[in-house]
């Protein structure tokens, strides 16, 4: 998708406010520029604290630089990681903004910008200093990571793998072969180079390729010995994810798909665990940014698969890049169309537009560093591959791989969701004004074509959960749900939370709204690691068979059941916003436009919002609705693309 970095403000960080005296989002004594800005909603109190204070410890006497330094402090906490100044006028149109060349260089003049300064200016974008280092040190790993020798393959025993898990499966037509071999492709990259970027949209077969790539990893020859033998050391292998409920999901994937293969090509990758990225890289309590592995302690891994990708900010990326080893074969799995990371940055789309870049190169073999320096390091007891004075070139690029075809959901939501990627908003609406039967739009909230698919899966679910079906109850809850963008307001899950109770107990079903019933549908709000459930997991309340109820949760097995007492923190989830969606999918969505200038119409969150969805898609809004959203991409700004097209050190 293009989402031009730094090509404006995103929309869905501009928080609109009524404002009173005495409001707490004023921040008192602001005058000029910064309070104008403040009053209209644009600066929280934060940014023009952070900004005064930054300017009198900086002694920065002038109000432009101050204003521009809020607004780098507004772009970090809005998911950018620096801001171009040129598109600021853009959040107010109406105030006197200064004129932009003679303001733009005061501000790159400031003594805020000097060595030990906050600001860094760079790619004609204002940084706060932090975020600039990260981006930096994200490329700078990325680019020593290119500089080795390539891993040792046995490319005979590469190809007959390839071979053997590969397969297109009989009657499959050319759009699966066509997936099948992307699918290869994305093996080959990862078996024979350090990083690969693997990309698509749901039901690519991300995490099938990936279980089959470790299985021929697996099957390689350990170097130094002819063959895997019991004396050999076996690969080192990590799976993580950003949140414990991905990190679950790639776990029982990978478990499935290796599940299915021959014995001898499983390896224990049926039984291998997934983590969070911050169990791999060891918390360290109260220090949220710091972790026990870190470039002095680097991971212990030869392979660390990290899925949901698109979910990872630029700090936690930069993070783990210090943690792997060089020479760990290292593997981002995403959506890079999906929303973006809740804090700064748009690493895995920076990744996907940019990385070709370093790759720009054909590789050179003959300048592969002799490996002759060393750094020995705690907490792995190899040495640390370092490279000194070799020539600075490409030897073994990282890969981008992009799987295009569905296998999982309908042909009408796989040509919807791209259609919006695109920003083609005639092609969806037309698309929507077919007769397929699995996309619809409606304008009316109370259309009985909205409340129908609603009310029979949340009788469904109470018709399983009163007979005690575990099984059953949890599969209905998956068939159908209802999506909002904002959490309230008449748009809002809590209003529609009331609006399906209401419906369901003009039914006949028993709700007390707040309680636990029968076929109540909760969510896992906080991690919970002695009982095994993950914020954002999805149970539902069945009879216990002895006039009690129990929340039943899925679990590799089937389900599990857990006393309601036991759950600390849930909610009930006939309604669910799109970013707490992310990473599960349903039979039918029905996902409640946002209005047309409400900051959260996106194209990232209407793709993500459809893509949630394998065989129907009803739309509640208008058309005009529709196409705000499909017509403005989020646009985080960020400078990690065209670092990583720069071949200044390259
Ligand atoms: N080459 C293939 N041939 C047949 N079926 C496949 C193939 N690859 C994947 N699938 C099937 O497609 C479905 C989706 O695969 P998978 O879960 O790996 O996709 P994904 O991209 O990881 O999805 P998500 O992003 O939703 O996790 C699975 O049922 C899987 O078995």
């Amino acid at each position: 998708m293009t989402t031009p970095s730094g090509a404006g403000p995103d929309p869905g960080a501009i928080e609109v406010l009524d404002r009173d005296a005495g409001d707490p989002d004023l921040a008192i004594g602001a005058t000029g520029l910064l309070g104008e800005l403040n009053r209209a909603g644009v600066l929280a109190v934060a940014d023009v604290h952070v900004a005064e204070r930054l300017g009198v410890l900086g002694a920065e006497p002038d109000e432009s630089v101050r204003l521009a330094t809020a607004l780098a402090v507004r772009a970090a906490r809005s998911g950018s990681v620096c801001v171009d100044l040129t598109q600021a006028p853009q959040l107010a149109p109406d105030v006197a903004w200064p004129e932009m060349g003679p303001w733009v260089e005061r501000v790159r003049a400031s003594v805020l910008l000097d060595d030990t300064g906050p600001l860094r200016w760079e790619y004609d974008r204002l940084y706060l200093t932090r975020y600039r280092q990260e981006e930096e040190q994200v490329r700078a790993d990325l680019v020593a990571r290119t500089r080795q020798a390539p891993p040792d393959v046995d490319s005979d025993r590469l190809a007959a793998g390839l071979e053997r898990l590969f397969v297109l499966a009989e009657g499959g037509n050319a759009g699966v072969a066509a997936g099948v071999a992307d699918q290869r492709a994305a093996a080959r990259a990862v078996v024979t180079g350090w990083t690969t970027v693997l990309g698509g949209g749901p039901g690519t077969g991300k995490t099938t390729t990936v279980a089959r790539v470790l299985s021929l990893l697996l099957d390689q020859p350990v170097p130094g010995h002819r063959d895997r033998s019991s004396t050999a050391t076996p690969l080192r292998v990590a799976l993580a994810a950003p949140t414990g409920k991905a990190a679950a999901r790639l776990q029982e994937a990978v478990n499935a798909e290796a599940g299915r293969f021959d014995p001898a090509d499983r390896h224990g990758l049926d039984r291998l665990e997934a983590v969070t990225l911050h169990r791999l890289l060891g918390s360290v309590p109260g220090r949220s940014q710091r972790f026990r592995h870190d470039r002095q302690h680097r991971l212990p891994y030869d392979v660390v698969v990290v899925d949901e990708t698109s979910m990872v900010s630029l700090t936690l990326m930069a993070r783990l890049l210090a943690a792997v080893r060089p020479d760990c074969r290292l593997v981002l799995l995403g959506d890079p169309d999906q929303l973006s990371s809740v804090d700064a940055g748009a690493v895995l789309a920076d990744l996907v537009d940019g990385l070709p870049g370093l790759a720009g190169e054909p590789p050179t073999p003959s300048a592969a560093p002799d490996a002759a320096s060393f750094a020995s390091t705690a907490g792995d007891n190899r040495p640390v591959p370092t490279v000194s004075g070799s020539p600075p070139t490409v030897i073994t690029p990282p890969s981008v791989v992009l799987l295009r075809h569905p296998f999982r959901f309908g042909s009408a939501i796989a040509a919807l969701a791209e259609a919006v990627r695109d920003g083609e908003a005639d092609r969806a609406l037309d698309l929507l004004s077919g007769d397929d039967g699995h996309l619809r739009l409606v304008v009316d909230g109370r259309d009985p074509s909205v409340r129908r698919p609603v009310v029979e899966a949340a009788l469904a679910v109470v018709a399983a959960a009163r007979r005690g079906d575990a099984e059953r109850a949890l599969d209905h809850l998956l068939q159908h749900r209802l999506l909002c963008a904002h959490r309230t307001g008449p748009r809002g899950v809590s209003d529609w939370e009331a609006r399906v109770e209401r419906w369901a107990a003009e039914s006949g079903v028993t709700v007390q709204p707040g309680r636990w019933y029968l076929g109540r549908p909760v969510l896992v709000t906080m991690n919970d690691y002695a009982l095994g459930l993950y914020n954002g997991d999805s149970g539902v309340t069945i009879a216990d068979g002895d006039g009690g109820l129990r929340v039943a949760f899925p679990s590799v097995t089937g389900w599990r059941t857990f006393a309601p007492r036991r759950l600390a923190a849930v909610q009930t989830t006939h309604a669910l916003t799109v970013h707490r969606s992310q990473g599960s999918q349903f039979g039918h969505v029905t996902f409640v436009l946002p209005e047309a200038d409400s900051p959260l119409a996106t194209r990232e969150l209407l793709y993500t919002a459809l893509t949630r969805a394998r065989n129907g898609v009803t739309l509640v809004g208008t058309p005009e609705e529709l196409r705000s959203a499909v017509e403005r991409p989020v646009t985080r700004a960020s400078g990690l693309r065209q670092r990583l097209r720069d071949r200044r050190d390259l």
